[in-house]
């Protein structure tokens, strides 16, 4: 890596995690050719792969590539443009820098935090609602009793609406639940609405779960595109927040619990959403 930090490195790439959710990163600034994202995965059991590549636009730090460990790129990907914040600036000391991503512009800012965990703080683009599916009749499958009750009909389920779509340059569906997401919920309901032909045509969708328990607080679990669960999901994490502000539960700035740890993110009106959150190098071994 170009950066001077302690990175666990792994054949050519370094590992890191940001909020539980991990990475393998490849510095290619240098014109380095990158190993097959899908290969690293499986042999990592990382989340996801970011290849940095020499930037577009003039000024900026890198181009980024996002990749889900089925070797499917991303638009986007919250923790991983974190993770390659932390890796150009580990010691928080540039300033905000920018990258090229494929969905657009983002900046980054690092600053150094205690125990030499990095937080960063990185834009993720205006947030997109999408209508609810257009095959209402296919999604209720998933839904049953929804109509008539608004309950899910299913034991240990609990209740909820139909998701809200947004999109934060990758898609989600977010759930708005009424307890903490629990087990049964998100096995029973992430494979089935990722995987769904409703969502085929943009690859499949990242399914949220969020429990808003204050207006600025939410509990979040992920199931992600070309993953599964996993400990934490930037976009994610902006998608609940974008959701719960839509609809007038949260205020603009939440913190979001998920298993792998705490993301505060913001989002000014009228503006783009910001993220924020620790990163730092993957033990190895
Ligand atoms: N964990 C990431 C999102 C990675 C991409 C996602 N699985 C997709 O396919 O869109 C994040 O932190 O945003």
């Amino acid at each position: 890596m170009h950066a001077s930090s302690p990175v666990s490195l792994w054949h050519g790439v370094a590992l890191w995690h940001g909020a539980g959710n991990t990475f393998a990163l490849h510095d290619g600034l240098g014109g380095e050719p990158a190993p097959n994202p899908a290969a690293v995965c499986t042999e990592t059991g990382v989340d996801g792969f970011v290849a940095l590549t020499p930037p577009r636009t003039p000024g900026a730090a890198a181009s980024l590539a996002f990749f889900n460990p089925d070797g499917a790129p991303a638009d986007a990907c919250g923790n991983g443009l974190r993770c390659a914040a932390a890796c150009l600036d580990p010691h928080g000391t540039r300033g905000t820098i920018t990258f090229d991503t494929p969905a657009g512009l983002r900046t980054a800012t690092a600053l150094a935090g205690r125990g030499g965990v990095v937080q960063v703080r990185v834009s993720m683009g205006k947030p997109r609602f999408r209508p609810p599916p257009d095959d209402p009749l296919a999604f209720a499958e998933f839904l049953p009793n929804q109509a008539s009750t608004g309950d899910s009909g299913r034991p240990g389920l609990g209740t909820f609406g139909p998701p809200i779509r947004v999109d934060l340059g990758n898609p989600h569906a977010v759930f708005l639940v009424d307890e903490a997401p629990g087990d049964a919920l998100v096995g029973a309901l992430g494979p089935a609405l990722q995987s769904h032909p409703l969502f085929a045509a943009g690859g499949g969708v990242n399914v949220g779960f969020a429990f808003v328990h204050r207006p600025d607080a939410i509990t979040l679990r992920v199931f992600e595109r070309g993953v599964g669960e996993t400990a934490s999901c930037g976009s994610g994490a902006c998608a609940a927040v974008a959701a719960a502000i839509a609809v007038r539960r949260c205020v603009r700035q939440v913190i979001v619990a998920a298993p792998g740890g705490e993301l505060t993110v913001d989002w000014p009106a009228g503006g783009e959403m910001f993220l924020t959150g620790p990163a730092a190098p993957l033990p190895l071994g």
